[in-house]
């Protein structure tokens, strides 16, 4: 039986097109709306597009929107499952964020494309599909929000766009897709063993997120103190270390209660206090750095935006994200 489905569009390439100079753009229709005949043969959709922006436009407040359609319609009832086309630059973000914020209990799948619609070998409408049959399927439900590209399934907590322009780039580089898509239908192989998710109504703080390396100083880090950020998330070195130069900018940072979260800037692990040195790990632990589990450092700005929106405390942010 076919299943009801929301499928939200907000832009990307996946609803663009090349015009004849080779430029790729929004037009005025999008290119989606042609593949309704095959798409209304395998799900009755109720068809939402609250804005048509290229991600890179995407910010928190369309992520709020978006948590609050997908809110509404599970309040409504009589919907089993929801896709949002996305563009593919800040999809992981938006994923993250719905992931992490939105309290709809059917299954929600974000997907996109690397190549626009009217491009030899598009993958948008076949990345539709496939969404909408994860959507569909019941295994689906209770794995967190989903991201379903070149027929695999990943959580949005561990995908990341890994390639500019290849159509593999999701990729979850910690753990692998936790299923995929066939011909024959979806399968999951794997399921996630903890999902964390928190009620918050709004987002209004400020969290930076900057890059360490040799020889990284604190003048960024003091800059960012006198610009008033509420947060900041620094890709560290390795397993989660720093120069010592810039270790002046994380004292002041936290000393006026600014949470300073790391990731690390190496693509897979987590970071860890593992080294004594100074500037090592355990050196920052001390200083009341907050260590992220395993995110990338565009998530765990993410998070911290979350957590920023539920509590000031620094002790009650720390165990957000020991997580
Ligand atoms: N493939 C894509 O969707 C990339 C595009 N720049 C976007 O994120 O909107």
């Amino acid at each position: 039986m076919k299943k009801n489905i929301l499928l939200i569009h907000t832009g990307g390439t996946i609803s663009m097109s090349e015009d004849t100079n080779g430029a790729v753009k929004p037009g005025a229709n999008n290119p989606l709306t042609q593949g309704t005949d095959l798409l209304s043969s395998i799900a009755d959709l109720v068809v939402e597009e609250p804005f048509n922006l290229p991600s890179p436009h995407i910010t928190p407040k369309e992520m709020m929107e978006l948590k609050y359609i997908l809110e509404d319609y599970d309040k409504k009832g009589n919907i089993d499952g929801a896709v949002i086309t996305h563009g593919t630059d800040t999809l992981e973000e938006t994923a993250y964020f719905l992931d992490l914020t939105c309290q709809a209990s059917f299954p929600v799948v974000v997907t996109g494309a690397m190549r626009s619609s009217n491009e030899i070998g598009s993958d948008g409408l076949y990345n539709l599909i496939s969404s909408i049959s994860v959507a569909s399927s019941s295994d689906a439900k209770g794995k967190g929000v989903l991201v379903v590209l070149n027929d695999e399934i990943h959580t949005a907590v561990n995908v990341t766009k890994t390639h500019t322009s290849n159509i593999s780039t999701f990729q979850s580089p910690q753990y692998g897709p936790i299923g995929i898509v066939t011909k024959r239908g979806v399968l999951f192989h794997h399921t996630p063993t903890k999902h964390e998710n928190y009620p918050v109504q709004d987002i209004e703080k400020k969290v930076s997120l900057i890059k360490a390396h040799a020889g990284m100083d604190s003048s960024l880090l003091k800059a960012l103190l006198e610009l008033k950020v509420d947060g900041v998330v620094i890709e560290a070195l390795g397993q989660g270390n720093l120069p010592p130069s810039a270790l002046e900018g994380v004292k002041d940072l936290i000393k006026n209660n600014i949470p300073v979260v790391i990731v690390s800037r190496s693509f897979a692990g987590i970071v860890q206090d593992v080294y004594g040195y100074e500037g090592g790990g355990k050196h920052l632990k001390e200083l009341g750095v907050i260590f992220s589990n395993g995110l990338n450092g565009q998530k765990a700005r993410i998070k911290l935006l979350v957590a920023l929106a539920k509590t000031d405390q620094m002790d009650e942010i720390a165990e957000m994200f020991m997580f």
